[in-house]
């Protein structure tokens, strides 16, 4: 909860736009001191899309993330949340939004639905949050202490908080931070399925996985700047990154009708494997076309696709994860 907060209803002369764009960042500046946390940030959030934001650690995503939210004070540039400025309209703003911090607690000793009804004491127009919970999985966990449920239940839990309020717009901060595989999986569905439900998610994120796999646009931050944005697929195809796929062949290696392959930059016998390069977007399919021709068995086929980890490494020289090499 935003401790402090109170009901917060709509006023006359509200300009809510109509537009497809969720937020609009325009030069965003945000310094601590003698640090540039936030440096010029340009980006626009499409309604109904999970847009994240990634970069290493003190990258500035956090920072960005709660100037947007209206929770911190940008130095310059303006900052648009649903069509309204999140610094003069904040309580209409935290009304239509949801946010779900970094770090939250709650209480040890309280029941989860005595902390959704809190919750939701603190809008004007609440969902009804069992149906929230049922909708989380967390249908039978209405009456268990918080401190009870596992990390995956309590991520939900906070997942129930940001959306109790039933928000056009939802901001998750390293929302998987510190699950287990399974449990993240479980939380990606949730988020799909608040996207699918029309809430716009804009979320940060360490995992480049998780980037992949749920987000529909990323932004890419380093240093407080943004230095590649877009879909997943467009970001890997504008560094020329290579895919790979590589197999054993009991017979002749086809490597010139590979090579003919418009896709292929070359292919190569190394080994009792061969090994195929290239960069189009059919590039898998065509050379599973050139196996389904030939007449030997292929086996222990592989592919290797370029990652977003290949895109920092491609624009910055590092890997996004620190002390990993280059
Ligand atoms: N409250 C603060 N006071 C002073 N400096 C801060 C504060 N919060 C963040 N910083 C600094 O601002 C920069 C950006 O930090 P921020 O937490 O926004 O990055 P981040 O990308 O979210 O990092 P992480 O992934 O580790 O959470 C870092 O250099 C950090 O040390």
């Amino acid at each position: 909860m935003r401790p402090g907060e109170g009901k917060a209803c709509g006023a006359p002369g509200d300009e809510e736009r109509s537009d497809s764009v969720a937020v609009s960042c325009e030069n965003v500046v945000k310094h601590y001191g003698e640090v540039r946390a936030v440096d010029g940030v340009s980006f626009d959030v499409h309604r109904g899309e999970i847009f994240g934001i990634i970069g290493p650690n003190g990258a500035g995503k956090t920072t960005l993330l709660e100037c947007v939210e209206g929770l911190r004070t940008h130095d310059s540039g303006s900052i648009e949340v649903l069509g309204l400025d999140p610094q003069r309209r904040t309580r209409l703003v935290r009304e239509r939004t949801g946010v779900q911090l970094q770090t939250s607690a709650l209480p040890q000793r309280i029941k989860v639905g005595e902390a959704l009804d809190l919750f939701a004491a603190c809008y004007e127009r609440p969902a009804d949050w069992r149906d929230l919970l049922t909708r989380l999985g967390l249908g039978n966990k209405t009456g268990s202490y918080v401190e009870k449920l596992s990390g995956g239940q309590r991520q939900r839990v906070f997942i129930a908080f940001a959306l109790v309020n039933d928000p056009g717009l939802v901001f998750l901060d390293e929302l998987t931070t510190g699950l287990d595989p399974q449990a993240r999986l479980a939380i990606w569905d949730v988020i799909r399925d608040i996207r699918d439900g029309g809430t716009t998610v804009v979320l940060t994120t360490h995992f480049m996985e998780e980037a992949e796999r749920l987000c529909d646009r990323v932004a890419i931050v380093d240093h407080g700047r943004i230095v590649a944005l877009g879909t997943v697929p467009e970001l890997i195809a504008s560094t020329g990154a290579e895919s790979t796929m590589s197999f054993v062949v009991d017979g002749s290696p086809p490597l010139d009708r590979l090579h003919a392959l418009p896709g292929v930059s070359y292919a190569e016998h190394v080994e009792g494997r061969v090994i195929v390069h290239g960069t189009s977007a059919r590039f898998a399919q065509d050379v599973m076309g050139v196996l389904a021709g030939i007449d030997a068995r292929v086996h222990d086929l592989r592919s290797q696709q370029p990652s977003l980890e290949d895109v920092f490494l491609a624009l910055t020289g590092r890997r996004m994860r620190e002390g990993a090499p280059a």
